[in-house]
């Protein structure tokens, strides 16, 4: 799927990605990045809470229950909220490479329409790496792991360090992360990355 507008085709020296050899074996749920993101956080009772696992490789499956209150149209699941499901699955692969990265780019196509109560079920795979920039694929499928695909995206994500986060989001919550120990071993982790 990949490489579909310029911004999206890895550069010809762009190389295949290399799974950390401190990432989570296959089969192991990630965990939230954030207790209050939006796309994964259990903190967020609105939120998608989608839950993302480590597979094979540099790549992800996760699964997001449409709830009623994610409607666009009546009883339909909203379009942006269905790009949400596939950016968190996308930025959760960047954990497998222990990079810390930010959505540049994201585009989506939505193939079938996604009903309230549906089971989203997701794969995601970096395809390739350029200095800073990831590239990354996602489908979601319904009604199952090998179901119809109903979308899909490519992505191309943007290291950054953790500054990005401090130098940029609003200092309550930014104070807040940083006095919770488990937020900052996550930070950490990262940063480790040689
Ligand atoms: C202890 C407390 C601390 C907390 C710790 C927290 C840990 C949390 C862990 C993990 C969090 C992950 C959270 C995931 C959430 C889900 C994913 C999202 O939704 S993320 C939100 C949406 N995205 C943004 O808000 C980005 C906003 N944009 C920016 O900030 C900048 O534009 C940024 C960083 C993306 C790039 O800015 P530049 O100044 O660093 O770099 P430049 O030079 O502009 O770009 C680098 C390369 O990338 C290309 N590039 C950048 N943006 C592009 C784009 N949109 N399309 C195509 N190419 C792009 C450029 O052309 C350049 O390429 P060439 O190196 O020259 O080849």
């Amino acid at each position: 799927m990949s490489g579909r507008t310029p911004s999206l085709t890895p550069p010809d020296d762009a190389t295949a990605p290399v799974r950390h050899p401190d990432a989570p074996p296959a089969g192991e749920l990630l965990g939230a990045h954030y207790a209050h993101c939006f796309g994964c956080g259990d903190a967020q009772p609105h939120g998608l809470q989608l839950q993302a696992r480590a597979a094979e490789g540099v790549a992800i499956t996760a699964e997001f229950t449409v709830k009623p209150e994610h409607q666009g149209a009546p009883g339909l699941a909203h379009g942006g909220v269905l790009a949400t499901a596939l950016d968190e699955t996308l930025g959760s692969l960047n954990w497998l490479l222990r990079a810390i990265a930010v959505t540049g780019r994201l585009e989506t196509d939505f193939v079938r329409p996604v009903p309230v109560d549906t089971v989203l079920y997701l794969e995601a795979e970096v395809t390739a790496v350029a200095g800073r920039k990831i590239y990354s694929t996602a489908v979601g499928r319904i009604g199952g792991p090998e179901g119809e695909i109903a979308v899909r995206a490519d992505a191309l994500f943007i290291e950054v360090k953790v500054d990005h986060f401090i130098d940029n989001g609003r200092p309550e919550e930014i104070n807040a992360a940083m006095s919770d120990p488990d937020q900052r071993r996550r930070a950490r982790a990262f940063e480790v990355n040689p």
